[in-house]
């Protein structure tokens, strides 16, 4: 057990999420034909690819190259097996603690399927708006059909019977347990203390808002919508079920979606009229969009062939255009020093776990260790580009000094050239608090407080200024 102190659990830790609103096979007895067990037992399948083989999600559940079993399925089967997915690994340090705490006898040491075959049921009972009595069933059934887990059937049945019974009280006893992995909590409290970091590891149980980056009138948009209008002009949404593509001003190019967070970076460039800008780490766009917007003349260089697809196609229908570069960051040499450079560098990811839960099972500190070292290389490749006086935005959306803070500083300290450009707190109101007193922003899920309409939160990311001389 990961236990915390201090440390309740936020309202909506045993909020029921509904997942669609139509799930089918789980509205149904598991009868003969068992409806709904192909969902279980890929939900089982590519919890195990996650949280054994490493693989990410967003791969797995890719409509295009993504697994057959969740290919194959229908539309509101895959929704179904999307929820119970992500449903289980935001809350799995709490759902494994909750079936250890009913198994007098531990599992056997390598009864990994069964172990997911477990947690597919527990996130249903505990957290999910199906009916428990078909995720027991379907639950029994898949232990019954691998020769593996048959001997332990029984046990499924009586643990996740016991778990519908005393469901109340099973999530009140594990609202202790920290819903982040062990490996990660240490870094959080390193890095922000303890109260902060169970601060920001309770936030990250709540899946994150749709916020929108809109062109132009963000408060004309934000009525438009019903939105509430966030403190650097981005349109937070209210929940809703249906897809956002469906919103008034999507068809048009009016907006795009993008965390309050993440649209920071490419804002602390201040005038960008006429400005040449490279955007080293561009797709799928949403800060190259933001460039563009603002008045730069932008190359954004990319070098996966597919997002850069997609990066197209998203300006295409904002009806923004900028010159492309398609390839390794490090061959990009313009014609002539830039006004400025966004490296948006590649990352853990440990700031969009809302979003991304699966982030704290698939990577772990060698890939942060790894990952601050390329995107060292890539600042220090930056910094050739840029013309004296000109600026570089640093950012990414890790939560981890690592690949933020003690970088930055690291490539400050032996390079004479380049000095940071402090942001000032007062030209942020309402989100001062994560401009460190270095002048550099540092934000977290737990900030932004949300209130009965809107979800509170965003991302974690860092965005820090640095001008070359
Ligand atoms: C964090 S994402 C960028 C998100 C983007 N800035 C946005 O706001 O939409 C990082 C991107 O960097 C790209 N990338 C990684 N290594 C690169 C390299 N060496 N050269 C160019 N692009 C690279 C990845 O393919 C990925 O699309």
């Amino acid at each position: 057990m990961n236990d915390k102190k201090n440390n309740k659990p936020s309202r909506s830790t045993g909020a029921r999420e509904n997942p669609t609103s139509h799930a089918p096979g789980s509205r149904r007895e598991a009868g003969p034909g068992k409806p709904g067990l192909e969902v279980r037992m890929t939900a089982a399948k590519l919890l195990s690819a996650a949280i054994d083989k490493k693989i990410s999600l967003d791969g797995m559940l890719d409509l295009s190259h993504g697994n057959p079993a969740y290919k194959a399925l229908g539309d509101a089967d895959r929704a179904l097996t999307r929820a119970i997915l992500t449903t289980a690994l935001r809350h799995l340090t709490r759902l494994e603690a909750a079936i250890s705490s009913m198994i007098d006898t531990p599992l056997p040491h390598g009864a990994k399927s069964l172990h997911h075959v477990l947690v597919v049921a527990a996130a249903q009972i505990l957290h999910l708006d199906v009916p428990s009595h078909a995720a027991v069933d379907l639950a029994v059934e898949q232990a019954n059909r691998d020769p593996r887990n048959r001997r332990f059937a029984k046990l499924v049945n009586a643990v996740l019977r016991r778990m519908v019974r005393e469901k109340e009280e099973i999530l009140a006893a594990t609202a202790s347990v920290s819903p982040v992995p062990d490996w990660f909590r240490k870094r959080l409290v390193a890095a922000y203390g303890e109260t902060e970091a169970d601060k920001i590891a309770e936030a990250q149980l709540t899946p994150a808002a749709i916020d929108l980056t809109v062109k132009s009138d963000a408060k004309g948009w934000a009525e438009k919508l019903g939105g509430k209008l966030l403190p650097t002009g981005s349109i937070r949404l209210q929940v809703f079920q249906g897809s956002v593509t469906a919103l008034e001003g999507f068809e048009d190019g009016e907006w795009w979606v993008q965390d309050v967070a993440a649209s920071i970076p490419a804002q602390l460039f201040g005038d960008l009229t006429g400005k040449r800008i490279a955007d080293l780490c561009a797709a799928p766009g949403g800060k190259t969009a933001q460039l563009v917007v603002a008045g730069a003349h932008v190359i954004a260089v990319e070098q996966s062939a597919n997002r850069l697809a997609r990066l197209k196609e998203n300006l295409a229908r904002l009806g923004l255009e900028a010159e492309l570069s398609s390839g390794d960051l490090f061959e990009f040499k313009p014609d002539e020093l830039l006004d400025g450079v966004l490296l948006d560098a590649p990352c853990s990811s440990t700031g969009t776990t809302r979003r991304h839960p699966d982030v704290l099972w698939t990577k772990g500190p060698e890939d942060i260790g790894k990952l601050a070292v390329l995107q060292e290389r890539m600042l220090r490749h930056a910094v050739t580009l840029v013309k004296p006086g000109g600026l570089i935005v640093f950012s990414n959306c890790s939560l981890d000094p690592l690949e933020g803070e003690k970088l930055v500083a690291k490539v400050l300290a032996d390079t004479p050239t380049l000095e940071r450009q402090p942001v000032s707190p007062s030209d942020w109101p309402g989100l001062e608090s994560a401009v460190s007193d270095l002048g550099e922003f540092r934000t977290t899920p737990a900030m932004l407080p949300g209130d009965e309409t809107f979800a509170g939160g965003m991302d974690g990311f860092f965005a820090s200024v640095l001008r070359v001389r």
